[in-house]
């Protein structure tokens, strides 16, 4: 579209007048100053709108809601060169309730649908547009219709509007209003959200009860206590980690909190009050959300050393062992940690001196980081998470990886986030309170990347643990040793002098199933550049898809891939092995696919029998020689009504272009069967000639035997024999041929595993015939262009010795 615009969402609102522009100058009073005047006549239209409905005067106002979306968009429209070939802004009705438009003087743009006629609204001096919107369309069932319009562009002169769009407040349903739906006006629209579904958006209020202490048993009062209100959106994703968040920024935080309880709205403490203690008992206070926009909980202070549950862990000591086993103790990380971090291996570089490579790849990495992270901090996490090492592991899971008690281990949870699937054990769960609970036991999923390792993790058995383990040490790029690792126990380490990283897994049960039972997830050492553990095997697996893609790809390439991706030097033998090692296993591929060629083909004849034509034919000739009395038909021809003209345009217009080539060639007969097809260059004396057999469809130049369609030889050798070209097309391009190839539906075919077995001649795959000797790589070149200059002269230049530095080459 031939425009730009600029839009203010919501900024009626003083809290948002200072992210307005503050230039130019007086921007931000103006735009606020106009659309205040703008609301209020806004106001005043839906007011005279709703009476001339028949409606409460504030009928409209109130059913969009008490928070209306309220946005200001300048359009501008500059000159366009062509404006046949482009509009302003494009056909569309407003969403919104009502939007006023103040357009430039002087030059006209606008332009409403009326009885199928686009009509341009002049700019009137001192005058608004008003336009009905999708909202009072849905609202009065139909009466008034939002307009449909668009702005044109102007050849030579710029234009300005300022379009001010009045919409209702995100949780309203809109639908026709009750009072204008009778017999003769039924509803025409559904009743809709603006919210559309996205009910996470509703805020709601918990009251942080806090300082106090309970009394009376059961607990009656809560006496002394502060309360905190604290507003929150997501509460659909409410975990108790977010609880226990809140608390902790609380004025005591977490410090002697026992236990939270939450209130049944509508119920007294005496009765109503429920222990919050797991992402199980959240779910239920969330559920009473859903009725309620407000809830309270209350903060249980410890009253002295004793007085601790001894059946659930205290608050506080899950937030510590999540702080603890977190680097950057349970906060955020931010970009500055991650600076940090960076300048952090920018300072080891001294030990890289001399390699240039190295430092400049660690720079490179440095770089690539830091606008990663700038863009977006979690995929720090992906590629180049070596920097970043065990940042997020923890920081962001913390209630999956640390408190599973082993209680939890028994249940099965589902995690919105997780593509993996597990199952809920609590059968009333919808689908959506299922979504939002977050404790999860975890099983390996090798088909998602970056999962990261924690305690009570599963692994299918040994072996899946050990191919996670060499994955998680590519990604984090550090190599590590085994100190066991045998059928039922794997502890390895970080093969760094000094780092403590360390995990061990081991049997579970009574299965082979391998589950973490020890994990320290922090590096001190830096990440690596070469790594063993990057083997011709693993870059084969790794890159097996980019080399099947490209096989004529160099192992300098594949190597520059290594490097990007896995982040680790490699020497070109091993990239070199792991890429035969694929092609190889290619060919493999290849051969067994050929092998079942002939079942393929027996089972597609089983699948779609009747479709050769061949026994119809049968029965059409035995047929004709009985009624003709023939005894075997020797020397009869049988003239079929082929239609020579009956073929596609593609390959009549390939005819064509071999018609325009084979003006140049000359044709010799040789006496049988071939004929030479010859060109002369004059110029240079060359003579350049291919053999073309009429009889068997081919030429040495192979066109015509691959395409089927007649070579410029093979064309210039009909024409000698003063026959069509035409008549020399492979039959399959015929019409009826390929009406009769798609005339028959297909149907499908079983898997390889249900095709009659054929056992008979084994198809190959065609043999690739290597060229002898070395592949040539240089031009041969012309006989006066003399010998190839490889090496620069230094003519004029005198020598010294490198020694002595006396002229004349070496003393
Ligand atoms: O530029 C105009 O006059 C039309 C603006 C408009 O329709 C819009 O912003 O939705
Ligand atoms: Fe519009």
């Amino acid at each position: 579209m031939w425009s730009e615009c600029l839009a203010h969402p919501r900024h009626l609102l003083d809290d948002v007048f200072h992210l307005l522009p503050p230039n130019p100058p007086q921007y931000r009073e103006v735009i606020a100053e106009y659309s205040k005047e703008i609301y209020v006549l806004m106001k005043r239209l839906l007011s005279l709108i709703s009476q001339g409905l028949g409606l409460e005067q504030n009928c409209l106002e109130t059913k969009l809601g008490k928070t209306p979306t309220f946005r200001a968009q300048g359009n501008y429209y500059p000159p366009c060169p062509d404006p046949e070939l482009t509009l302003g802004l494009n056909v569309h009705t407003d969403i919104s309730a009502l939007t006023i438009v103040r357009q430039s003087e002087g030059v006209t743009g606008l332009q409403v649908l009326q009885n199928g006629n686009w009509v341009p609204v002049e700019p009137i001096p001192d005058a608004f547009v008003i336009n009905i919107g999708d909202q009072i369309q849905v609202l009065s069932n139909g009466r008034f219709r939002s307009v449909h319009h668009r702005a044109v562009t102007n050849r030579t002169r710029k234009r300005v509007s300022l379009a001010t769009f009045y919409g209702p407040s995100k949780d309203t349903i809109i639908g026709p209003i009750r009072d204008l739906i009778d017999e003769q006006h039924p509803p025409l629209l559904r009743f809709v959200s603006l919210d559309l579904g996205e009910k996470r958006q509703r805020k709601v209020k918990i009251r942080f009860h806090h300082c106090g202490s309970f009394e009376g048993n059961p607990k009656s009062t809560y006496l002394d206590g502060k309360v905190q209100v604290v507003e929150y959106y997501d509460i659909e994703e409410l975990c108790y980690w977010d609880l226990l968040l809140m608390v902790h920024q609380l004025k005591h935080g977490l410090n002697n909190v026992k236990c939270l309880y939450f209130l049944e709205p509508g119920k007294s403490l005496e009765d109503g009050l429920k222990l919050l203690f797991d992402d199980n008992s959240v779910l239920e206070f969330s559920n009473c959300l859903k009725s309620v926009d407000e809830i309270s909980i209350y903060v249980d202070h410890i009253g002295d050393e004793n007085d601790k549950f001894t059946n659930i862990p205290l608050p506080k000591a899950l937030f510590e062992s999540i702080d603890e086993s977190s680097n950057k103790h349970g906060k955020e990380i931010t970009m500055d940690d991650i600076e940090d971090d960076l300048d952090m291996h920018d300072m080891n570089f001294s030990s890289d001196e001399g390699n240039d490579e190295l430092v400049s790849a660690r720079e490179q990495v440095t770089k690539y980081v830091k606008d990663l992270v700038r863009l977006n901090i979690d995929d720090v996490d992906g590629s180049f998470s070596s920097q970043t090492r065990g940042t997020k592991d923890h920081s962001v899971e913390p209630s999956r990886t640390h408190h599973m008690t082993d209680d939890e281990h028994d249940s099965d949870y589902i995690d919105s986030d997780d593509p993996g699937s597990y199952i809920t054990t609590n059968d009333d769960l919808d689908a959506d309170d299922a979504r939002r609970v977050q404790s999860r036991r975890l099983s390996y999923n090798p088909s998602i990347s970056n999962q990261g390792f924690f305690v009570g993790q599963i692994f299918r058995d040994a072996s899946q643990f050990r191919t996670a383990l060499n994955d998680h040490s590519l990604e984090k790029r550090f190599s590590y040793k085994y100190k066991k690792n045998d059928a039922s126990r794997v502890r390895a380490y970080c093969a760094a002098n000094g780092c403590q990283w360390e995990i061990l897994a081991s049997i579970h049960g009574n299965d082979n199933s391998f589950w973490i039972k020890t994990y320290i997830s922090e590096h001190s050492c830096l990440p690596i550049i070469h790594n063993k553990r990057v083997t011709s095997n693993v870059i084969a697996s790794k890159f097996k898809d980019e080399i099947s893609r490209m096989p004529y790809m160099k192992a300098t390439h594949i190597r520059a891939l290594v490097r990007q991706k896995l982040g680790v030097m490699v020497n070109i033998s091993k990239v070199r092995r792991a890429k035969l090692q694929v092609i190889k296993s290619i060919q493999e591929k290849y051969i067994e696919e050929f092998k079942i060629l002939r079942e393929y083909c027996d089972e597609l004849c089983e699948t779609n029998p009747g479709q050769d034509d061949t026994d119809n034919w049968k029965w059409f000739l035995e047929l004709l020689m009985n009624d003709l009395d023939i005894v075997d038909g020797t020397g009869l021809t049988i003239i079929s009504d082929m239609q020579k003209n009956d073929y596609g345009p593609r390959i009549l217009a390939k005819l064509e272009k071999s018609r325009v080539l084979a003006s140049k060639w000359e044709v010799d007969w040789n006496g049988g069967i071939y004929h030479e097809v010859f060109y002369v260059n004059t110029v240079d004396n060359i003579r350049e000639s291919y053999t073309v057999c009429l009889r068997n469809s081919t030429c040495t130049c192979q066109g015509w035997d691959i395409s089927g369609v007649p070579c410029p030889h093979a064309f210039s050798a009909v024409i000698y024999e003063g026959g069509d070209p035409k008549d020399y097309l492979d039959d399959c391009y015929r019409r009826d041929n390929y009406l009769k190839a798609y005339k028959h539906m297909l149907h499908p075919v079983k898997g390889p595993m249900f095709w009659p077995k054929n056992n008979t001649e084994l198809i190959v795959p065609p043999i690739r015939k290597k060229k002898l000797g070395r592949p040539q790589k240089e031009r041969m070149r012309e006989e006066l262009e003399g010998p190839k200059k490889s090496k620069l002269f230094r003519v004029g230049r005198i020598m010294k010795c490198s020694i002595c530095r006396l002229e004349g080459g070496k003393t």
